[in-house]
Protein backbone atom coordinates (compact mmCIF):
# COMPACT_ATOMS: atom_id res chain seq x y z
CA UNK A 1 0.00 0.00 0.00
CA UNK A 2 1.21 3.29 -0.25
CA UNK A 3 1.90 6.00 2.15
CA UNK A 4 -0.90 8.24 2.84
CA UNK A 5 0.95 10.32 5.31
CA UNK A 6 4.70 10.88 5.35
CA UNK A 7 6.54 12.37 7.43
CA UNK A 8 10.60 13.33 6.86
CA UNK A 9 12.88 15.31 9.73
CA UNK A 10 9.42 17.19 10.93
CA UNK A 11 10.72 19.85 13.44
CA UNK A 12 8.45 22.23 15.19
CA UNK A 13 10.37 25.41 17.56
CA UNK A 14 8.16 27.75 19.48
CA UNK A 15 9.67 30.90 20.19
CA UNK A 16 7.96 32.22 23.22
CA UNK A 17 8.68 35.48 25.66
CA UNK A 18 9.78 34.31 29.28
CA UNK A 19 7.96 36.43 31.85
CA UNK A 20 9.74 37.64 34.98
CA UNK A 21 8.33 37.53 38.07
CA UNK A 22 7.21 40.95 39.76
CA UNK A 23 6.20 44.42 38.51
CA UNK A 24 10.04 45.17 38.20
CA UNK A 25 10.29 41.73 36.02
CA UNK A 26 7.37 42.64 34.15
CA UNK A 27 8.86 45.81 33.09
CA UNK A 28 12.22 44.53 32.28
CA UNK A 29 10.42 41.80 29.80
CA UNK A 30 8.94 45.10 28.00
CA UNK A 31 11.82 46.47 27.61
CA UNK A 32 14.44 43.71 27.07
CA UNK A 33 12.37 40.47 26.84
CA UNK A 34 13.87 37.15 27.09
CA UNK A 35 13.11 35.08 24.29
CA UNK A 36 12.72 31.37 24.54
CA UNK A 37 12.56 28.75 22.15
CA UNK A 38 10.80 25.19 22.89
CA UNK A 39 11.32 22.13 20.55
CA UNK A 40 8.11 20.75 19.98
CA UNK A 41 8.10 18.22 17.88
CA UNK A 42 12.04 17.04 16.69
CA UNK A 43 13.01 15.31 13.64
CA UNK A 44 9.96 13.18 13.74
CA UNK A 45 9.55 10.88 10.69
CA UNK A 46 6.98 8.44 9.78
CA UNK A 47 4.73 6.92 7.62
CA UNK A 48 1.07 5.82 7.54
CA UNK A 49 0.04 3.40 4.60
CA UNK A 50 -3.61 4.48 2.95
CA UNK A 51 -6.66 2.74 4.35
CA UNK A 52 -3.99 2.43 7.69
CA UNK A 53 -5.31 3.53 11.43
CA UNK A 54 -2.29 4.68 13.62
CA UNK A 55 -2.42 6.01 17.05
CA UNK A 56 0.30 8.64 18.03
CA UNK A 57 0.36 8.52 21.44
CA UNK A 58 2.30 9.91 23.98
CA UNK A 59 2.04 11.86 27.58
CA UNK A 60 1.30 15.45 28.14
CA UNK A 61 2.89 17.88 25.97
CA UNK A 62 4.92 15.58 23.76
CA UNK A 63 4.11 16.92 21.01
CA UNK A 64 0.93 15.26 18.94
CA UNK A 65 -1.33 18.10 18.50
CA UNK A 66 1.99 19.83 17.04
CA UNK A 67 2.65 16.95 15.05
CA UNK A 68 -0.88 17.12 13.75
CA UNK A 69 -1.86 20.87 13.59
CA UNK A 70 1.65 20.02 10.52
CA UNK A 71 0.21 17.47 9.14
CA UNK A 72 -3.06 19.34 8.37
CA UNK A 73 -1.44 22.55 7.17
CA UNK A 74 -2.04 24.51 10.50
CA UNK A 75 1.04 25.10 11.47
CA UNK A 76 4.47 25.00 8.94
CA UNK A 77 6.90 23.51 9.85
CA UNK A 78 10.41 24.51 11.21
CA UNK A 79 12.07 21.91 8.88
CA UNK A 80 11.33 18.66 7.36
CA UNK A 81 8.87 18.10 5.41
CA UNK A 82 5.58 16.34 5.24
CA UNK A 83 3.30 14.93 2.56
CA UNK A 84 -0.18 13.94 2.71
CA UNK A 85 -0.96 12.00 -0.30
CA UNK A 86 1.05 13.87 -2.29
CA UNK A 87 0.43 17.12 -1.17
CA UNK A 88 3.00 19.20 1.47
CA UNK A 89 -0.33 20.35 3.97
CA UNK A 90 1.04 24.03 4.59
CA UNK A 91 2.27 25.15 1.35
CA UNK A 92 -0.84 24.12 -0.25
CA UNK A 93 -3.80 24.24 2.11
CA UNK A 94 -6.70 24.36 -0.20
CA UNK A 95 -5.70 21.51 -2.26
CA UNK A 96 -5.56 19.91 1.11
CA UNK A 97 -8.34 21.08 2.82
CA UNK A 98 -9.70 18.58 -0.28
CA UNK A 99 -8.20 15.53 1.02
CA UNK A 100 -8.26 16.11 4.58
CA UNK A 101 -10.88 15.45 7.44
CA UNK A 102 -9.41 17.06 11.05
CA UNK A 103 -11.21 16.75 14.23
CA UNK A 104 -9.80 18.04 17.33
CA UNK A 105 -12.17 17.11 20.32
CA UNK A 106 -11.12 19.97 22.64
CA UNK A 107 -12.18 22.62 19.67
CA UNK A 108 -15.13 22.71 17.83
CA UNK A 109 -14.30 23.55 13.70
CA UNK A 110 -18.24 24.57 13.32
CA UNK A 111 -19.96 27.44 13.38
CA UNK A 112 -21.27 28.46 17.13
CA UNK A 113 -24.31 30.06 16.51
CA UNK A 114 -25.84 27.79 13.57
CA UNK A 115 -27.16 24.55 13.79
CA UNK A 116 -24.81 21.16 12.79
CA UNK A 117 -27.33 20.43 9.63
CA UNK A 118 -26.84 24.50 8.38
CA UNK A 119 -23.14 24.09 8.70
CA UNK A 120 -23.09 21.12 6.99
CA UNK A 121 -24.98 22.85 3.88
CA UNK A 122 -22.30 25.53 4.17
CA UNK A 123 -19.51 22.70 4.10
CA UNK A 124 -21.65 20.98 0.79
CA UNK A 125 -21.31 24.45 -0.88
CA UNK A 126 -17.50 24.97 0.60
CA UNK A 127 -16.78 21.40 -1.20
CA UNK A 128 -18.82 21.39 -4.08
CA UNK A 129 -20.71 18.32 -3.01
CA UNK A 130 -23.37 17.13 -5.21
CA UNK A 131 -26.97 17.24 -3.40
CA UNK A 132 -27.95 13.52 -3.69
CA UNK A 133 -24.39 12.77 -2.26
CA UNK A 134 -24.80 15.05 0.95
CA UNK A 135 -27.98 13.79 1.16
CA UNK A 136 -26.58 10.11 1.26
CA UNK A 137 -23.59 10.56 2.95
CA UNK A 138 -25.48 12.51 5.91
CA UNK A 139 -28.11 9.66 6.19
CA UNK A 140 -25.41 7.20 6.92
CA UNK A 141 -23.71 9.42 9.50
CA UNK A 142 -26.68 9.93 11.06
CA UNK A 143 -27.60 5.92 11.12
CA UNK A 144 -24.06 5.55 12.84
CA UNK A 145 -23.45 8.69 14.84
CA UNK A 146 -27.42 9.45 15.61
CA UNK A 147 -27.32 13.02 14.71
CA UNK A 148 -31.01 13.64 13.83
CA UNK A 149 -32.44 13.91 17.49
CA UNK A 150 -29.96 17.66 17.87
CA UNK A 151 -28.13 18.45 14.61
CA UNK A 152 -31.53 21.09 14.21
CA UNK A 153 -30.16 22.72 17.69
CA UNK A 154 -27.62 25.64 17.60
CA UNK A 155 -24.03 23.81 18.67
CA UNK A 156 -23.23 26.22 21.48
CA UNK A 157 -26.39 24.63 22.76
CA UNK A 158 -24.91 20.82 22.22
CA UNK A 159 -23.08 18.70 25.17
CA UNK A 160 -19.57 17.36 24.25
CA UNK A 161 -20.65 14.33 23.21
CA UNK A 162 -23.00 15.41 20.97
CA UNK A 163 -21.01 18.58 19.17
CA UNK A 164 -17.98 16.46 18.58
CA UNK A 165 -20.21 13.63 16.95
CA UNK A 166 -21.35 17.04 14.54
CA UNK A 167 -17.90 17.95 14.06
CA UNK A 168 -16.88 14.05 13.04
CA UNK A 169 -19.99 14.27 10.42
CA UNK A 170 -18.73 17.93 9.49
CA UNK A 171 -15.04 16.73 8.74
CA UNK A 172 -16.35 13.70 6.53
CA UNK A 173 -19.03 14.98 4.46
CA UNK A 174 -16.49 15.87 1.71
CA UNK A 175 -15.24 12.24 1.60
CA UNK A 176 -11.70 12.94 2.33
CA UNK A 177 -9.14 10.00 2.05
CA UNK A 178 -7.15 10.87 5.42
CA UNK A 179 -8.39 11.75 8.54
CA UNK A 180 -6.63 13.33 11.69
CA UNK A 181 -8.38 13.14 15.18
CA UNK A 182 -6.90 15.09 17.95
CA UNK A 183 -8.64 13.39 21.27
CA UNK A 184 -12.22 12.76 19.43
CA UNK A 185 -13.71 11.18 21.94
CA UNK A 186 -12.03 13.32 25.03
CA UNK A 187 -14.92 13.13 27.93
CA UNK A 188 -17.56 11.03 26.19
CA UNK A 189 -19.24 8.66 27.41
CA UNK A 190 -18.81 5.13 27.46
CA UNK A 191 -22.01 4.41 25.20
CA UNK A 192 -21.13 7.31 22.78
CA UNK A 193 -17.80 6.66 22.79
CA UNK A 194 -18.28 3.48 21.61
CA UNK A 195 -20.20 4.36 18.82
CA UNK A 196 -17.92 6.74 17.89
CA UNK A 197 -15.15 4.00 17.95
CA UNK A 198 -17.59 1.87 15.37
CA UNK A 199 -18.06 4.67 12.97
CA UNK A 200 -14.26 5.19 12.96
CA UNK A 201 -13.67 1.45 12.41
CA UNK A 202 -16.67 1.54 9.76
CA UNK A 203 -14.49 4.37 8.02
CA UNK A 204 -11.49 2.68 7.82
CA UNK A 205 -12.29 -0.86 7.07
CA UNK A 206 -15.71 -0.34 4.84
CA UNK A 207 -14.90 3.21 3.58
CA UNK A 208 -10.62 2.53 3.07
CA UNK A 209 -9.69 5.75 4.93
CA UNK A 210 -6.42 6.48 6.44
CA UNK A 211 -6.74 7.86 9.78
CA UNK A 212 -4.15 9.12 12.45
CA UNK A 213 -5.43 9.41 15.94
CA UNK A 214 -4.29 10.86 19.43
CA UNK A 215 -5.73 9.97 22.33
CA UNK A 216 -5.16 9.30 26.17
CA UNK A 217 -7.55 6.72 26.19
CA UNK A 218 -6.18 2.74 26.22
CA UNK A 219 -9.15 1.30 25.40
CA UNK A 220 -9.63 3.41 22.55
CA UNK A 221 -6.25 2.42 21.28
CA UNK A 222 -6.46 -1.47 21.65
CA UNK A 223 -10.11 -1.33 19.68
CA UNK A 224 -9.00 0.96 16.78
CA UNK A 225 -5.00 0.42 16.36
CA UNK A 226 -3.41 -2.17 15.42
CA UNK A 227 -0.15 -0.25 15.32
CA UNK A 228 1.06 3.19 17.38
CA UNK A 229 3.64 5.94 17.12
CA UNK A 230 4.93 6.76 20.63
CA UNK A 231 6.25 10.52 20.67
CA UNK A 232 7.68 11.58 23.90
CA UNK A 233 9.45 15.28 24.39
CA UNK A 234 8.57 15.76 20.77
CA UNK A 235 10.67 12.82 19.27
CA UNK A 236 9.51 9.29 17.98
CA UNK A 237 10.43 6.97 20.48
CA UNK A 238 8.56 3.62 19.07
CA UNK A 239 6.97 2.95 16.25
CA UNK A 240 5.21 -0.56 15.81
CA UNK A 241 2.58 -3.41 16.25
CA UNK A 242 0.72 -2.98 19.25
CA UNK A 243 1.10 -6.20 19.80
CA UNK A 244 4.45 -6.19 20.03
CA UNK A 245 4.63 -3.18 22.57
CA UNK A 246 2.59 -5.11 24.45
CA UNK A 247 4.76 -8.56 24.80
CA UNK A 248 7.83 -5.39 25.21
CA UNK A 249 6.62 -3.42 27.50
CA UNK A 250 3.81 -5.78 29.57
CA UNK A 251 5.53 -6.09 33.24
CA UNK A 252 3.38 -8.74 34.27
CA UNK A 253 1.67 -11.71 33.23
CA UNK A 254 -1.70 -13.30 34.55
CA UNK A 255 -3.35 -16.33 33.77
CA UNK A 256 -6.90 -17.43 34.33
CA UNK A 257 -8.63 -20.73 35.46
CA UNK A 258 -12.44 -21.80 35.67
CA UNK A 259 -11.70 -24.39 37.84
CA UNK A 260 -14.34 -27.21 39.60
CA UNK A 261 -11.53 -28.82 41.48
CA UNK A 262 -10.26 -27.97 45.50
CA UNK A 263 -10.28 -24.74 47.08
CA UNK A 264 -9.02 -21.63 45.19
CA UNK A 265 -7.08 -21.56 49.07
CA UNK A 266 -4.88 -24.06 47.80
CA UNK A 267 -2.83 -22.06 45.16
CA UNK A 268 -0.21 -23.64 43.20
CA UNK A 269 3.70 -22.94 44.26
CA UNK A 270 4.43 -19.41 42.67
CA UNK A 271 1.18 -18.33 42.02
CA UNK A 272 -1.36 -15.70 44.06
CA UNK A 273 -4.87 -15.46 43.77
CA UNK A 274 -5.49 -11.77 42.10
CA UNK A 275 -9.16 -12.01 41.90
CA UNK A 276 -12.22 -14.71 41.12
CA UNK A 277 -14.80 -13.78 39.28
CA UNK A 278 -17.44 -17.29 39.89
CA UNK A 279 -15.63 -20.63 38.94
CA UNK A 280 -13.30 -18.05 37.17
CA UNK A 281 -9.61 -17.60 39.06
CA UNK A 282 -7.23 -15.07 37.70
CA UNK A 283 -3.99 -15.77 38.79
CA UNK A 284 -0.66 -13.72 38.72
CA UNK A 285 3.14 -14.28 40.35
CA UNK A 286 3.60 -14.23 43.67
CA UNK A 287 7.29 -12.79 43.25
CA UNK A 288 8.61 -15.72 45.09
CA UNK A 289 9.35 -17.84 41.58
CA UNK A 290 11.61 -15.83 39.70
CA UNK A 291 11.91 -16.94 35.77
CA UNK A 292 8.55 -18.27 36.57
CA UNK A 293 6.31 -17.70 32.41
CA UNK A 294 2.75 -17.55 31.91
CA UNK A 295 3.29 -21.17 30.27
CA UNK A 296 4.59 -23.08 33.14
CA UNK A 297 2.03 -21.40 35.56
CA UNK A 298 -0.44 -22.65 33.61
CA UNK A 299 0.80 -26.67 33.99
CA UNK A 300 0.78 -25.86 37.56
CA UNK A 301 -2.58 -25.25 37.93
CA UNK A 302 -3.70 -27.91 35.52
CA UNK A 303 -1.84 -30.17 38.39
CA UNK A 304 -3.30 -28.76 41.11
CA UNK A 305 -7.13 -28.20 39.87
CA UNK A 306 -9.67 -29.63 37.48
CA UNK A 307 -9.96 -27.51 34.84
CA UNK A 308 -12.66 -26.48 32.24
CA UNK A 309 -10.89 -23.59 30.90
CA UNK A 310 -7.75 -21.74 31.13
CA UNK A 311 -5.81 -18.60 29.24
CA UNK A 312 -3.04 -16.46 29.19
CA UNK A 313 -4.49 -12.79 30.28
CA UNK A 314 -2.31 -9.42 28.27
CA UNK A 315 -1.45 -7.29 30.15
CA UNK A 316 -3.81 -3.96 30.58
CA UNK A 317 -2.54 -1.86 28.12
CA UNK A 318 -2.35 1.29 30.48
CA UNK A 319 0.08 -0.33 32.69
CA UNK A 320 1.78 -1.47 29.24
CA UNK A 321 1.77 2.37 28.17
CA UNK A 322 2.91 3.70 31.39
CA UNK A 323 5.72 1.21 31.38
CA UNK A 324 6.48 2.37 28.09
CA UNK A 325 6.81 6.64 28.57
CA UNK A 326 8.28 5.95 32.16
CA UNK A 327 11.39 3.98 30.45
CA UNK A 328 11.72 6.20 27.50
CA UNK A 329 11.33 9.20 30.17
CA UNK A 330 14.42 6.81 31.78
CA UNK A 331 16.46 6.58 28.70
CA UNK A 332 15.86 10.51 28.19
CA UNK A 333 17.32 11.17 31.49
CA UNK A 334 20.25 9.30 31.09
CA UNK A 335 20.95 10.56 27.44
CA UNK A 336 21.17 13.82 28.96
CA UNK A 337 23.68 12.76 31.73
CA UNK A 338 26.03 10.72 29.26
CA UNK A 339 25.51 14.07 26.93
CA UNK A 340 26.86 16.21 29.37
CA UNK A 341 29.50 13.88 30.47
CA UNK A 342 30.68 12.13 27.38
CA UNK A 343 32.34 14.55 24.74
CA UNK A 344 33.61 12.07 22.32
CA UNK A 345 32.11 9.45 20.09
CA UNK A 346 28.35 8.16 20.92
CA UNK A 347 27.48 7.55 24.35
CA UNK A 348 25.96 3.98 25.17
CA UNK A 349 22.58 5.66 26.63
CA UNK A 350 22.00 7.75 23.45
CA UNK A 351 23.41 4.75 21.22
CA UNK A 352 20.55 3.05 22.87
CA UNK A 353 17.77 5.50 22.00
CA UNK A 354 18.98 5.98 18.72
CA UNK A 355 18.44 2.25 18.30
CA UNK A 356 15.01 2.81 19.49
CA UNK A 357 14.56 6.08 17.47
CA UNK A 358 15.53 4.43 14.59
CA UNK A 359 14.22 0.77 14.26
CA UNK A 360 10.85 -0.20 14.96
CA UNK A 361 9.88 -2.52 17.25
N1 LIG B 1 1.75 27.83 20.21
C1 LIG B 1 2.64 27.39 21.08
N2 LIG B 1 3.57 28.22 21.59
C2 LIG B 1 4.51 27.79 22.45
N3 LIG B 1 4.60 26.50 22.88
C3 LIG B 1 3.71 25.63 22.41
C4 LIG B 1 2.68 26.02 21.49
N4 LIG B 1 1.93 24.93 21.18
C5 LIG B 1 2.47 23.90 21.89
N5 LIG B 1 3.52 24.32 22.61
C6 LIG B 1 4.38 23.48 23.48
O1 LIG B 1 4.85 22.41 22.70
C7 LIG B 1 4.88 21.20 23.46
C8 LIG B 1 4.04 20.14 22.75
O2 LIG B 1 2.68 20.52 22.82
P1 LIG B 1 1.53 19.64 22.13
O3 LIG B 1 0.25 20.40 22.30
O4 LIG B 1 1.92 19.27 20.76
O5 LIG B 1 1.54 18.35 23.07
P2 LIG B 1 0.54 17.11 23.11
O6 LIG B 1 1.37 15.88 22.99
O7 LIG B 1 -0.55 17.28 22.11
O8 LIG B 1 -0.02 17.22 24.59
P3 LIG B 1 -1.46 16.85 25.24
O9 LIG B 1 -1.53 15.36 25.33
O10 LIG B 1 -1.37 17.49 26.59
O11 LIG B 1 -2.52 17.46 24.37
C9 LIG B 1 4.37 21.56 24.84
O12 LIG B 1 5.49 21.78 25.67
C10 LIG B 1 3.60 22.86 24.61
O13 LIG B 1 3.64 23.67 25.76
Amino acid sequence: MPAAITARGLTKTFHTTKRQPGLRGALRSLVAPERVAKKAVDDVSFTVATGELVALLGPNGAGKSTTIKMLTGILTPTSGEAEVVGVAPYRERERNARNVGAVFGQRSQLWWDLPARESFAILRDIYSVGESEHTARLREFDDLLDLSSFWDTRIRHLSLGQRVRCDLAAALLHDPPVVFLDEPTIGMDVVVKEQVRNFLRYQVETRGRTVLLTTHDMTEVARLAERVVLINHGRIVLDGPLAEIRRRFGRTWQVHATVTGPEAALCPDGLKILRTEGPRIVFGPDGTATGLTPHEALKRIIERYDVADVGIEESDLEDVMRAAYLRQDDQDTEDTTEDAADTEGAPQGLQDAQDTVGGRV
